[in-house]
């Protein structure tokens, strides 16, 4: 029983009167005994609903003389009290009354002893969750002095304090209220004069039994916050922040660019619904099936609930809800800069990376031509995919590389300055500078690290260094890697690729401006990086669409070659085109101005042409094309050397027997040493020259990166002296940004018509303010013509089976191009122009203007045949040589 305690701090003297609260019994016997007695009780009753009447009349008439009647003394009820009250359901008798007097000295407690807490406490829960909203109104929280929050609930001049260790919303009962009190373990009543009664009714009684009722202490797992994690926890371990499901940036704003939109997904699951259906009911359509005859469909029900909860599940541990998933939307800061064509490269990017292009491919090829800013896009993917992903709050990355040529490794660092700002993403670069060791151990710690310890998330690293630190690196997951300038996995024998594939990445970004480079094999080799397995063995490819396709764009193929050639290109087209993108660059029309780009096909003087014959009339060369020379690459140089300049060849022990050829004031070579070969050359004299004239700076391969970034600064700068850069496209021709100048002019033209594409991209691109003019120079009929027209059949390959031009002309058989070493002295203008059996032009002489198309290849640009033609050209430079005799021939194009 518990020990009731009224206590008045007036008073000196213990217990004035016994008060009975409504308390719960020991034991369950006795709650039983006891129920069993009311409801006897009840029996005898004739009317309760009289009997509740006229309770509460004569409730309200003592509620009304209570305000005359006073505490006398202070009330403490110690001791054991009364044994237990007979019926702890009060009928009217025993419905215990307190009445408090309209001044209460000080403080009055009621308390409760330990023992009865927990007997009490169920009692009191049932009431105090029983709870109303007008009682909670009337509530405010408080603390008490052991810190324990309580309820306080003001009547008029009453207030009372309840209290519970263990309860959230403990709840009093005022006698305005008439609701029955609550037994709370101690209940404080103010020294506020006020006037209370608390009185109970049976049918009260009853009422609040009938109502549904909260169990105590039980909180609803659900309403509680999910633990962010379960398991142990690690002292020192910073917890996770709690999650808000909402998108990392507003895609709500004009100009966001949303990549990922969770609606999509709902619709797909309608599309893939609808399909299954179409499916069902076609296929039901074509066994003829009628819906009567139609097998009965076995509903399976639903799998049952649980009927019980878990321990885990009650005390609220269980997994953690997932959230639900929110739009992946590129940084603001990215959507003002990006242009149109960059978004939807961005937005290709980031489907294919993660899988929404199809299940289980991650790879893909940027392949959009030289200068449209693909290192921008790759950063918007990059940032995003390590920032977001659909669960918000999470990246889709943790780590990436960016794998790039030794001379680029800075310029990715700038360009992520550049765009992003500084200090967004932690960088490591790694480009051969520091010692082994500390290269090593940082590659290490790269590795090693996970989660919160990823402080540079993106390494950039040369193509060189990838090989040597591929072990180490191959060690942890990575999140995605790029490969700039990725032509360079065009093999997949070599080192580079070997490594690279040994990587444990999943999302395989290519870079390349040129994913054809000579052959088709090479570029299954780049498609087979990006997405293993996707067009089976290189053995199958050869098979199925390289040779069929080779077979059909011979000039000598059959009808039915080019059909099966046709079809079959249209089929990798159609696999491919979905993991990659070009476009070209004539996309940059809107933002640079003019291009003109030539080619001109100059003769050979006569002192070059008596040595080029006298050299492919030699023992040697006839004995190479007998297939017993062991040099043909020698010999080819020897031959691209003369084309260029006779001064380029160490003459006469370069061509033997070439003696009675040289004019009689002819210098033999000696200190004179070219240059270098390739990009521009010039005689170390005319380059001395040069310098006086103009001011000349040079780059080549023997450079440091650093030296190399510094002449490129020098030449860019508006104000630096020099007018003229000599350099090798080899080692200027990729990534580098050469806006300084706006005239450029190719020698010795490569046999990958990438590298020469990737040298003329050097001028016309972004910050590029004057018109441009590009001079590729080719001897008329030499080596220099066919390696050009190997070119034009490699571009026209790239054409239709990347850029899927439909009308590119099949220009070249086998047998010319094993025409190598053959001139042809009797080509008017030039043999190429000849080749291409130009529909436009009669007796070599263009009717019709090129149209306006991509830049493709030569055949479908402006021809001008002779002097007479090269007066009509826009280039003074050019029309000035009209009357020399050089120039047989030239392509022209015109950016727009
Ligand atoms: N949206 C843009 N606004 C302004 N400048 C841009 C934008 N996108 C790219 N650029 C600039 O255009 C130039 C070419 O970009 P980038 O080097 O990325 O092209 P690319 O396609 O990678 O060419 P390459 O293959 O030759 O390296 C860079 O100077 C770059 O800063």
């Amino acid at each position: 029983m518990p020990k009731t305690i009224l206590k008045s701090p007036g008073s000196k003297s213990p217990v004035a009167k016994k008060v009975e609260f409504v308390d719960g019994s020991e034991d369950s016997q006795s709650d039983l005994d006891d129920q069993e007695e009311y409801a006897d009780k009840k029996r005898e009753e004739p009317s309760s609903q009289q009997n509740e009447k006229d309770l509460l009349e004569e409730e309200d008439k003592e509620n009304r003389n209570t305000s005359n009647t006073q505490l006398s003394a202070p009330l403490k009820t110690s001791g054991p009290g009364p044994a237990k009250s007979s019926n702890p359901m009060p009928t009217n008798s025993s419905v215990p009354k307190v009445i408090l007097p309209k001044s209460v000295p000080k403080i009055t407690t009621v308390e409760l002893s330990d023992d009865d807490d927990e007997t009490n406490g169920e009692d009191e829960d049932e009431d105090e969750y029983d709870s109303d909203a007008s009682d909670e109104d009337n509530c405010g929280s408080d603390y008490d002095s052991d810190g324990v929050k309580s309820k306080r609930l003001r009547t008029g001049r009453a207030t009372y304090k309840a209290t519970k260790g263990s309860r959230s919303t403990p709840t009093t009962r005022t006698s305005s209220t008439r609701r029955s009190p609550l037994t709370p373990h101690s209940v404080t009543i103010s020294s506020k004069p006020m006037t209370t009664r608390v009185a109970y009714s049976s049918s009260k009684m009853m009422m609040a039994f009938k109502k549904p009722f909260k169990i105590p202490g039980f909180v609803d797992p659900s309403k509680i916050p999910p633990p962010i994690q379960t398991g142990v926890f690690t002292l020192g371990v910073r917890r996770q922040m709690p999650v808000e499901s909402k998108a990392a940036y507003d895609y709500t704003v004009e100009g966001s660019i949303i990549l990922y939109d969770p609606a999509w997904e709902q619709l797909d699951e309608a599309r893939r619904e609808e399909e299954k259906l179409l499916a069902a009911v076609a296929a039901q359509e074509k066994t003829g099936n009628t819906e009567e005859d139609a097998t009965p469909q076995v509903i399976i029900p639903k799998k049952e609930k649980a009927k019980y909860k878990s321990i885990a599940e009650i005390l609220g541990i269980t997994k953690q809800k997932e959230l639900p998933k929110v739009h992946v939307v590129v940084d603001p800061v990215l959507c003002k800069v990006l242009r149109p064509h960059q978004v939807e490269g961005v937005k290709f990017m980031y489907k294919c990376t993660t899988g929404l292009i199809m299940p289980n491919a991650f790879g893909c090829i940027m392949a959009d031509e030289m200068g449209l800013g693909k290192t921008l896009q790759c950063l918007a993917l990059l940032w995003t995919l390590l920032k977001q992903s659909p669960a918000p709050g999470k990246g889709t990355i943790e780590k990436c590389i960016i794998c790039c040529p030794s001379s680029l490794v800075k310029n990715w660092a700038n360009e992520i300055i550049k765009w992003l700002g500084p200090g967004k993403i932690g960088v490591l670069t790694c480009d051969s500078k520091g010692t082994k060791e500390d290269t090593n151990n940082a590659m290490k710690q790269w590795a090693a690290a996970k989660g919160r310890m990823v402080v540079n998330p993106v390494l950039i690293i040369s193509y060189e260094s990838l090989r040597m630190y591929s072990p180490v690196l191959a060690q942890t997951p990575i999140g995605m890697i790029l490969c700039d300038e990725g032509h360079r996995l065009k093999n997949s024998g070599s080192q580079t690729f070997v490594a690279l594939n040994e990587m444990n990445v999943q999302r395989r970004v290519i870079l390349s401006g040129t994913p054809i480079q000579n052959d088709l094999s090479e570029y299954f080799s780049l498609l087979n990086f990006a997405n293993p397995g996707l067009l089976g063995s290189t053995a199958e490819f050869r098979k199925n669409y390289e040779l069929p396709i080779l077979r059909g764009r011979d000039s000598e193929a059959t009808d039915q070659e080019q059909e099966t050639s046709n079809q079959k290109l249209a089929e990798l087209s159609s696999l491919v085109s979905k993991f990659i993108i070009r476009r070209t660059n004539d996309i940059l029309t809107k933002y640079l101005p003019t291009k003109f780009e030539h080619v001109v096909f100059c003769r050979l003087s006569s002192f070059q042409l008596n040595l080029y014959k006298h050299f492919i009339n030699s023992r040697s060369i006839q004995k190479l094309l007998r297939g017993q020379g062991s040099q043909p690459l020698k010999a080819i140089g020897l031959l691209k050397k003369l084309c260029n300049h006779p001064d380029l060849l160490d003459l006469p022990d370069d061509l033997d027997g070439c003696e009675a050829l040289l004019p009689p004031d002819y210098q033999t070579k000696g200190s004179k040493k070219p240059m270098s070969r390739g990009g521009i050359l010039v005689q170390p004299e005319f380059s001395g020259k040069m310098q006086n004239q103009y001011g000349v700076l040079r780059l080549d391969g023997t450079m440091t990166i650093k030296k190399r970034q510094k002449l490129v600064d020098r030449f860019n700068d508006p104000d630096g002296s020099e007018f003229v850069f000599l350099l090798s496209s080899k080692a200027g021709g990729c990534g580098l940004n050469l806006i300084g100048a706006n005239r450029l002019v190719l020698f010795d033209p490569d046999w990958n018509p990438a590298s020469d594409q990737q040298a003329l991209a050097r001028v016309w691109r972004d910050g590029q303010k004057k018109d441009c003019f590009v001079y590729r120079f080719i001897a008329t009929g030499s080596i220099e013509e066919k390696i050009f027209q190997r070119q034009s059949h490699k571009q026209s390959l790239s054409s239709c089976v990347v850029d899927e031009d439909q009308d590119v002309e099949r220009h070249f058989s086998q047998e010319n191009l094993r025409q190598l070493f053959l001139l042809n002295e009797t080509t008017e203008c030039c043999d190429t122009h000849e080749m291409f059996k130009c529909k436009r032009c009669v007796d070599g002489r263009q009717k019709m203007k090129a149209p306006q198309v991509s830049y493709g290849d030569t055949s479908t640009w402006n021809h001008f045949k002779g002097d007479q033609d090269l007066l009509k050209l826009t280039d003074p430079l050019l029309k000035e040589e009209a009357s020399t005799d050089a120039i047989s021939f030239v392509f022209q194009y015109v950016s727009h």
